[in-house]
């Protein structure tokens, strides 16, 4: 009898988003799924709907039509708050600095064991993983740079131990070595098995980090494959990226 294995339930799934923002129909029936341990890269121009497909996702935003799915629990319409309970680590664009917190506020108010009670990730491990943060410490994060306050975004989102983290444009705006240093960080937090969507200008970075990458072009996705197939796909890239 020939074996059949069931493939793992995705981490988060959508099929057939659209959004809108008021009468402006933003997307056009996305289907989206990132799987446990996956490193997802989610291009295109700006304005194509990449943030708006996070978005509905986490319940910013809800989709006129179409269902989420968050380890097979169907979650539409559930504020984002939920959503980001069920184990996903939001970094968003802009870093959702609370300027008048201290970093070790920041990121002790953040702290919680994960879905499944894992606790790997506490304030020592993130001070470890970001010394800067370290010598910071009693600093607002509203006096912080903006490299610093990345990190403190970045590291928020590990203190709740999540099986997902997702990276809205982390690195805009960064010196290139402060670029440098988050662009390790992503791919260490990627080598530890936490499943990791990535949105960021840098697409040569990105081809290299991911598994697989998603292009979307005027709220549809156009290619969904893997990144090392996509490297060879200049038309692709040229067509829809501009690289
Ligand atoms: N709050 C909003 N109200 C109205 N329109 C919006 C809003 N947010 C985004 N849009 C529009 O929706 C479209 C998709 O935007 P979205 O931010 O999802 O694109 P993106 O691919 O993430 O690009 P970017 O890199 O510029 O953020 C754009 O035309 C944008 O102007």
């Amino acid at each position: 009898m020939a074996s059949h294995v069931e493939p793992a339930t995705p981490l988060v799934e959508a099929r057939g988003l659209h959004t809108y923002y008021g009468n402006s129909h933003v997307l056009h029936g996305v289907d989206f799924h990132i799987a446990p341990g996956e490193t997802l890269a989610l291009l295109g121009r700006n304005g194509m709907g990449k943030s708006t497909t996070i978005r509905s996702i986490l319940g910013f935003v809800t989709p006129r039509r179409g269902d989420i799915y968050i380890r097979g629990e169907r979650v539409n319409g559930q504020p984002p708050y939920r959503n980001i309970r069920r184990g996903i680590g939001y970094v968003p664009e802009g870093r959702g600095m609370f300027p008048n917190l201290t970093v070790r506020e920041s990121l002790v108010m953040a702290a919680r064991p994960g879905v499944d009670g894992r606790c790997d990730w506490d304030l020592d491990r993130v001070l470890a993983t970001f010394p800067r943060l370290t010598e910071r410490y009693s600093h607002l994060t509203g006096n912080l740079s903006g490299g610093e306050q990345q990190m403190v975004a970045i590291g928020r989102a590990l203190m709740t131990n999540p099986e997902l983290m997702i990276l809205d444009e982390a690195t805009e705006g960064l010196a290139p070595l402060i670029r440098k240093e988050i662009w390790q960080v992503i791919r260490a937090v990627k080598d530890t098995g936490i499943a990791t969507l990535v949105v960021d200008k840098n697409v040569n970075v990105l081809l290299d980090l991911t598994d697989r990458s998603m292009i979307m072009v005027k709220g549809q996705v156009v290619y969904d494959g893997l990144s090392t197939e996509l490297k060879d796909r200049q038309d692709l890239l040229q067509e829809h990226i501009g690289l």
